[in-house]
């Protein structure tokens, strides 16, 4: 696995100005980024996010996952702190590509549940990899993260390849109808740590969207 560093920049939100770099998998040519905000080398585990690409619900609003809510909740809680790391993965529909998840929703539509979905189109229920991770991590001077996750299977892949996971953070928001019983699948199937009485409501959050 070759990960190379492209090029760093500015990138304002509404909540912060962090550092955007950009790296390229040469093994695979896709691009991922990291932002940063604050002193992230100085040795102290940093509060991250490891995200995998959800165009549906980071930047079309979708309301049938909770991935653009736990994006923006992630961002902010680390403007708050001054300080952090989001990875942001191209590994888009928990690695089967943009189109095949679109036909998996043509199954929930049906039915289906997130994982017999993907197991119908022959797909296992989650095929992300982790392990671009620690070259990313380590070109950013960061030893260890305080990881914002429901999933413990992350963090164990993150430890499997050799990222250091101080803490587990939970990040419970973006509940609503549509995605209720997909978290819940979640949570009985894919072993997330979470009950839907933890979570933040949909309409709690800063972009509305209407139910
Ligand atoms: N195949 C498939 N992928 C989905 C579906 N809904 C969301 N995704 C993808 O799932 C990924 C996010 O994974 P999640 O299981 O929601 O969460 P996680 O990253 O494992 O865990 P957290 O850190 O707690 O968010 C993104 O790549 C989404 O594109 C779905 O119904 N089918
Ligand atoms: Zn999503």
């Amino acid at each position: 696995m070759t990960i190379r560093y492209i090029a760093a920049s500015r990138l304002p939100t509404p909540w912060a100005t962090f550092t955007m770099h950009g790296f390229e998998d040469e093994a695979t040519g896709k691009d991922h980024i990291a932002l940063t905000l604050g002193d992230v080398d100085d040795g102290a585990p940093v509060l991250g996010r490891v995200h995998s690409e959800c165009l549906t619900g980071d930047a079309l609003f979708s309301m049938r996952c909770d991935c653009g809510y736990q994006l923006q909740e992630a961002l902010k809680r680390i403007a708050a702190e001054g300080r952090g790391v989001l990875l942001y993965l191209r590994q888009e529909g928990r690695g089967i590509g943009l189109l095949n998840k679109i036909r998996a929703y043509h199954l929930q539509d049906q039915g289906a549940d997130t994982v017999e979905a993907n197991e119908q189109l022959g797909f296992d229920a989650d095929l992300r990899r982790y392990d671009l991770c620690l070259p990313m991590l380590e070109r950013l001077g960061i030893g260890a993260l305080r990881l914002m996750t429901n999933n413990p299977r992350k963090v164990d892949a993150l430890t499997r390849v050799g990222v250091e996971v101080s803490e587990r953070v939970s990040l419970t928001t973006g509940l609503n109808p549509h995605n209720e019983h997909y978290l819940s699948t979640k949570a009985g199937k894919l072993g997330h740590m979470m009950a839907l009485d933890d979570f933040t409501q949909a309409s709690d959050v800063d972009i509305e969207r209407k139910s």
